[in-house]
């Protein structure tokens, strides 16, 4: 970014378009989501006006006024007025939602004071028109004294004519000395009286209003009914996670196991042979094979997110989460943890109080976060029969979702317990505008499913492809010394590393190759997988291309299984993560309760659950 460029910061109510219009004119390819409080950080991009000249784009978190009162609003409100002197901006394009004016006029007005060249970006203006709302862009343009343009941020529509219209008032307009300050209630009241007067005076009603999101609304949203859908949803979805990617992964799976057959083959024994075989195809592919999961897991959550139906989820559960004395905007944060748990606990940032953003950021990491999902699903592939339940119900896909369950109960008695002994605070009820529904475009999905592909792949080679090369050499080295009896991994670095912290955690169930798994692990979760895939193909050289699963239910009873299970709904295994809630919680103190509170949750529930197992013969 030079600093010569123009910086052009898009501001406006959440849900309004503005990462859509961001991604649109810079290329970029920010989350987009049809709800409120996606964009928690401001992100810059760079790009040339229509002319050539260069500007920086800044994409703002949404708000609906400069009186900031959640982290994520300090920062919108901190760049409007050029507080952040790395993002100063230079004009400010409010983003509207076309069919939505009230709020976002009175944020208008509260821009117009302060002082600085301002367009407005009428957005969605496709549907406006679906609906025949009839704007009247010259006198809205008249009140609230700044330009206004048409624009549908999906479409790509109207981008040239922003831009050449925000250049206009840049050299037309010179920026005033901010006359802006904190609204107290009487000017709040104004604002709104004048908000409506300008609506009523220039916005006519729609002429085919959107009544059909009130009609979904009224089945979606209906406190029985609704509830039962959502949970019909996620089962629905735990089904297809295993059985639509079965034949993905298999497909895998094959693949793997030829290419690691071929290498052998063709290659001499010997170290580098085992290298690529046991350490890279055997630990890096045991991951990969969950690609096609982690996709049709994804697909759900894109489509549900599109939609428009997430909103209402965090609608329904409100009652229950308020009741465990989360607050009513701790959905959102909690539901972007089932991607994983760092931008989770980054959009804690939307929730105001101190207080209840920490209790959401403290178990976040609870909820399942999609690195689980290889090693829930390798240990109930491994140890759970592929059987019927009732009707179209696997038990595979039933295990699952309790996992699932766990992680989300476990988040609401945490934070309920939190807030029993530590804090006690006033239930704050939901506050979110419930979006309109929207079909989803299939071309955005495909682009964020293809983005989410990227993530996992770019992990599997970025993290777990060189920690593997780690394990493989801690596996194999030292070799066993002349005339040894037991397998040569026994007698490596990894089989001493084992066996020293075996005594810790036989009392779970553990053996000294789950250990070793264990603290690779601790840099992502799949790790663990990865590295159990490696220490077994070390130690078996003769099927070192046979499936992990496989391996596993011949090693492990079920009672180890199990607890492997349980240990990793609670354990923090995941550094990152640990990182970033250091960061958002400014202290290093809050960092280690959640570790300490996370492993000792672990620590117990592997207990119980191999204990009660194998005091049910499972052992
Ligand atoms: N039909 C239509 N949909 C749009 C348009 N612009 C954005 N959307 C959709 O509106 C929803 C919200 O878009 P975002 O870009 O995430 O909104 P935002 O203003 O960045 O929201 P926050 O980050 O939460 O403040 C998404 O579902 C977009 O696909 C548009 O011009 N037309
Ligand atoms: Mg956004």
């Amino acid at each position: 970014m030079s600093d010569t460029a123009i910086t052009v910061a898009l501001v406006g109510n959440p849900n309004s378009g503005k990462t859509a219009l961001f991604n649109a004119l810079t290329g970029s390819r920010q989350k987009v989501a049809n709800y409120a409080g996606v964009t928690v950080e401001r992100k810059a991009g760079a790009i040339k006006a229509p002319d050539g000249t260069p500007m920086t784009v800044l994409d703002l978190p949404g708000t609906y006024s400069l009186r900031a009162r959640s982290p994520d609003e300090v920062i919108t409100r901190d760049v409007v007025l050029g507080r952040r002197p790395e993002d100063v901006p230079d004009v400010l394009v409010v983003v509207a939602d076309a069919t939505n004016l009230r709020l976002v006029l009175r944020l208008a007005l509260e821009i117009k004071a302060v002082g600085l060249p301002a367009v407005m970006a009428l957005n969605m203006y496709d549907i406006a028109e679906r609906q025949g709302l009839r704007i009247d862009l010259e006198g809205l343009s008249k009140a609230i004294g700044m330009p206004v343009v048409t624009t549908v941020a999906t479409r790509k529509r109207g981008l040239e004519q922003l831009l050449t219209i925000v250049q206009g008032v840049l050299a037309s307009t010179a920026a005033r000395p901010s006359t802006w300050h904190e609204p107290d209630v009487g000017d709040i009241r104004a604002a709104h009286r004048e908000a409506s007067r300008i609506l009523s005076a220039h916005v006519k009603p729609p002429e085919r209003p959107d009544t059909l999101t009130g009609k979904i609304d009224s089945v979606l949203l209906h406190p029985v009914a609704g509830l039962l859908i959502l949970l019909t949803l996620l089962f629905v979805m735990f089904q297809a996670v295993f059985s639509w990617a079965a034949p993905g992964m298999d497909a895998i799976d094959l693949g793997l196991g030829a290419l690691g057959g071929w290498v052998a083959g063709i290659m001499p024994d010997g170290l580098l042979q085992s290298l690529i075989v046991d350490g890279l195809i055997s630990g890096v592919g045991s991951v990969l094979v969950f690609l096609p999961q982690i996709l049709v897991l994804f697909l759900f959550i894109l489509l549900l997110e599109d939609f428009g139906y997430m909103a209402r989820a965090a609608f329904l559960m409100d009652r229950i989460m308020g009741g465990a004395g989360l607050h009513g905007r701790a959905f959102i944060p909690l539901l972007s943890s089932f991607a994983c748990a760092i931008p989770g606990v980054m959009s804690a940032r939307v929730i105001d109080s101190k207080r209840d953003r920490l209790t959401t950021i403290m178990v976040a990491p609870l909820m399942t976060c999609s690195a689980r999902i290889p090693v829930y699903t390798l240990i109930i592939a491994a140890f759970i029969p592929r059987e019927t339940v009732w009707g179209w119900v696997e038990l595979q896909g039933l295990v699952m979702f309790g996992l699932y369950a766990a992680g989300i109960l476990s988040a609401l008695v945490v934070s309920f317990v939190i807030r029993k002994i530590f804090w006690r605070g006033a239930f704050e009820p939901f506050m979110m505008e419930l979006p309109a529904y929207k079909m989803p475009d299939p071309g955005s999905v495909a682009l964020n499913l293809w983005q989410r592909a990227r993530i996992f792949l770019e992990r599997a080679g970025r993290i777990i492809l060189p920690l593997m090369v780690v394990v493989w050499a801690l596996s194999t080295f030292p070799g066993p010394p002349p005339g040894a009896t037991g397998a040569a991994i026994d007698y490596s670095f990894a089989g001493m590393i084992g066996r020293a912290l075996e005594p810790i955690f036989a009392p779970i169930g553990f053996n000294w190759q789950m250990v070793v798994a264990l603290v690779p692990g601790m840099a992502a979760r799949e790790v663990a997988v990865a590295a159990l895939g490696t220490v077994y193909a070390v130690a078996d050289a003769e099927s070192a291309v046979g499936t992990l699963a496989g391996v596993l239910s011949l090693q492990w009873s079920l009672a180890t299984g199990l607890a492997f299970l349980a240990w990793y709904v609670f354990a923090p295994q995941c550094v990152a993560t640990l990182g970033v809630v250091k960061r958002e919680t400014n202290s290093w103190m809050w960092m280690w309760v959640m570790v300490v509170y996370m492993f000792a949750l672990a620590y117990l529930a592997a207990f119980v659950v191999y204990r009660l197992a194998v005091a049910f013969g499972l052992g």
